[in-house]
Order: C-alpha cells, then sequence, then structure tokens
C-alpha cells in the first residue's frame, strides 16, 4: 500500500517562483488534484502531464490559488476528454463552488451546475471515504478565514495535509496522539500570520511534533530561510514522497 505526493508548486498565494500550492497525489491505480489553483495548468503541463492522466480533484477551500484552474480542468475534460473527472469536495461548497466561483465562466445551455461538469462526491467531514485499495481520505474543518469553511486533509489516517489554516497547535497534538506520523503545513515566511501559520509559531512547537512537519505555501522569501525552518523542511516542487507506506 502506496500513496505518492508530487507536489505541482509549492508556493504562497501571492509567490511567483513557486507555483500554486497545488499537488497530485497517487497510488498505483488513481491519480487526483489535490486542489488546483490558477497555475495547476500550466504546471501540470511543465511536468509533462494532461488532465486526461488524472481521475480527479480533491478540493479544501475556494481561494483562487486552490480552485482557479477548475474552469480548464472542467473545459478540457469535456471538450477534448469527453470525460467527467471526480471532483471530492466537502459537501458545504458543493454549491458555492457553482454559484461563486465556477458559473460565471462555465454555465451554458447543458452546464447548469458543478455535477453537469464534474462526477461531485460530496464529503461530509470528519468522515472517512475510500478513494482505492491503498487510499482513504477524511476531510477536517479548520479555520482559516473567518466565516468561511476550509479543509484539512488526512490521508489513511497517518498524514496531514494542512492546506490552508491558522495555527492550530492543539489539533497538531491531537492528530499525532490519533497516530498521525507525517504533517505537510502551510506556513508563512514573513508578517502577521492572520490566516496562515507563520513560520514563528511552528518553531514555537515541541520538537517531537516539528520532526514530522514539512513546510509548504511558502513565499519567495524562501531562500532567507534555509536553515533557520528548525527541523521543519521546505517541500520540493516536484519532488515524489512516498506519504503513505
Ligand atoms: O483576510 C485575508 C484574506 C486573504 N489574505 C491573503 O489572500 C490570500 C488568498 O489565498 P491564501 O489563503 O493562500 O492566502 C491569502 C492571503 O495571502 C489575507 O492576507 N487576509
Ligand atoms: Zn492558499
Ligand atoms: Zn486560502
Amino acid at each position: 500500500m502506496t500513496v505518492k505526493l508530487q507536489m505541482l508548486g509549492t508556493g504562497s498565494a501571492f509567490a511567483k517562483q513557486y507555483a500554486n500550492n497545488n499537488g497530485i497525489i497517487s497510488t498505483s491505480s488513481t491519480k487526483l488534484f489535490i486542489d488546483c489553483g490558477i497555475t495547476a495548468p500550466l504546471a501540470l503541463h511543465q511536468l509533462g502531464l494532461t488532465f486526461d492522466q488524472l481521475d480527479g480533484a480533491i478540493i479544501t477551500h475556494l481561494h483562487g490559488d486552490h480552485v482557479g484552474g477548475l474552469e480548464e480542468y472542467g473545459f478540457q475534460m469535456m471538450f477534448r476528454y469527453k470525460r467527467k473527472p471526480k471532483l471530492y469536495i466537502a459537501n458545504t461548497l458543493v454549491e458555492p463552488l457553482w454559484e461563486h466561483t465556477l458559473k460565471g465562466g462555465m454555465s451554458q445551455p447543458g452546464l447548469e451546475c458543478l455535477e453537469d461538469v464534474f462526477d461531485v462526491q460530496p464529503l461530509v467531514p470528519d468522515t472517512s471515504y475510500v478513494i482505492d485499495d491503498e487510499c482513504s481520505i477524511r476531510l477536517i474543518q479548520t479555520p482559516h478565514i473567518p466565516n468561511k469553511s476550509s479543509y484539512s486533509l488526512l490521508v489513511n489516517e497517518t498524514f496531514f495535509y494542512s492546506a490552508d489554516m491558522r495555527f492550530q497547535p492543539q489539533l497538531l497534538e491531537q492528530l499525532v496522539q490519533q497516530g498521525v506520523s507525517s504533517i505537510w503545513h502551510d506556513c508563512q515566511l514573513v508578517g502577521a500570520g492572520e490566516v496562515h501559520a507563520t513560520i514563528t509559531e511552528l518553531l514555537s512547537l515541541p520538537p517531537a511534533i516539528q520532526s514530522i512537519i514539512s513546510l509548504m505555501h511558502y513565499g519567495d522569501e524562501r531562500s532567507e530561510w534555509e536553515g533557520r525552518t528548525g527541523l521543519m523542511p521546505f517541500v520540493e516542487p516536484h519532488h515524489v514522497y512516498t506519504i503513505v507506506t
């Protein structure tokens, strides 16, 4: 049972040296985007991949660096590849993703809801879903923007992918106690962490937790922080990581 994760990009929403923090999670039989932001179509192309090589996407929340590539993904799959990709998304985000994000560009006769474009798999948060023999996923609602739903992702109950979330030391502690052995966390290197965890906050975690954290969703200042992130390495874009063995 092996699950791999390759990041198309590891950058913050405003980063220009690193593409949006979007990944491709894969098992021997399934390949899914984790988020599909503005830069995802180009980043995918630069990796030598095409949309039809993926089975679908898992979506964490509705910011452009996480969903801004879905219009092109949906249209390419519809008109070029003639197949509906799976869209794993929290049940609370199905309607807003269509009404507030995609409808303006995608609605036309025959395309009137998200289900007309994607094979929508609405996920109930805190519930585990089997993707295939090797992989299960569970969404956990985590705080990001006040009054907006946003989710982190637990893979096989052992790998935690924060997506975008504020510093939640108690949650991280609890996850470790429940058996999580690897955490990929978004990280704001400069400025106040209003909607993301800052590096200063993450550096305050006990060494035992830091030692299982890798940093993603970082800004273009990354090079100034090499060697200054405690026990927490940066996730490298394009590197293929085995996240579950
Ligand atoms: O209240 C807010 C809302 C947003 N923002 C910025 O806009 C970005 C949107 O994508 P993101 O969630 O990856 O990162 C966010 C921040 O960089 C912010 O600083 N404060
Ligand atoms: Zn983001
Ligand atoms: Zn966000």
